[in-house]
């Protein structure tokens, strides 16, 4: 199985970043809300986004910003996906990601009452609804939005649907390594969980979330070879 992707998001400062970076972060972001503790301007996200070298990918995240608000600032900031955590219906999302040719990942904020079902419909939808959708990011409703470091119930993620999401909402070094084992998904987001305060990370919580996510894929192929070792010969 391949590692799970890891992302490290609300990143106001040069060396969060070149802590994200040297931890082994696949993808980095950057709060376009600017009702958020960790919002940053296009222009500082930009001058960030220069210190990135190649092959970890920026993120650019709105909350119900306009399909031409979203184009102005990946315009000014280079970032490479779009992340949608707002009220935007699955239309506008397309719409916005369309107008600002990026791809996008989709959130869906779990309340406690979501039914496994609702989820894999609502990626059906919107995998329907264009080409620009790459992923559903679940997070935990709260009213603020996101960034609030509270976690929801992994077993209403539907078995199949795992493999392709980005799980976040209250993830830390404490619970990483369970998330990965328990959930397997694609990738993993965090924020207030390797932070010092709002908006400030602390680079030894990156590193050692890093490591605690690591600690959970090196179970899962353990597991996997164990199994593969342990299989009786077919007799021939
Ligand atoms: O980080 C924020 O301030 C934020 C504001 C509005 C919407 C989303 C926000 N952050 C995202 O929320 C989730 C969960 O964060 P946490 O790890 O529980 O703090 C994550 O995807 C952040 O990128």
């Amino acid at each position: 199985m391949a590692r799970t992707r890891i992302k490290i998001c609300g990143l106001t400062r040069v060396e969060d970043v070149q802590a994200a970076v040297a931890a082994g972060a696949d993808a980095i972001g950057f709060v376009f809300y600017p009702k958020s503790p960790r919002y940053v301007t296009p222009e500082q996200a930009a001058a960030l986004i220069a210190c990135v070298p190649p092959f970890v990918t920026c993120t650019g995240l709105f909350v119900n910003a306009s399909p031409a608000e979203v184009a102005a600032t990946v315009a000014i900031a280079p970032i490479a996906l779009i992340q949608l955590h707002g009220d935007e219906t699955v239309a506008e999302s397309a719409a916005i990601a369309a107008a600002a040719a990026r791809p996008y990942v989709r959130v869906f904020r779990v309340k406690p009452d979501t039914a496994p079902a609702d989820l894999l419909e609502y990626e059906q939808q919107c995998r329907a609804a264009g080409p620009w959708f790459t992923s559903l990011l679940l997070d935990t409703y709260v009213d603020a939005y996101g960034g609030a470091g509270k976690g929801f119930d992994w077993s209403l993620i539907p078995k199949e649907l795992a493999p392709r999401v980005v799980l976040s909402g209250g993830l830390s070094v404490h619970n990483a390594t369970d998330a990965v084992r328990e959930v397997r998904p694609y990738a993993v987001d965090i924020s207030s969980g390797v932070e010092a305060s709002k908006g400030i990370k602390d680079g030894r919580k990156i590193a050692a979330f890093v490591a605690a996510v690591r600690a959970g894929d090196d179970l899962i192929e353990r597991a996997t070879h164990h199994e593969c070792a342990s299989a009786a010969p077919v007799p021939r």
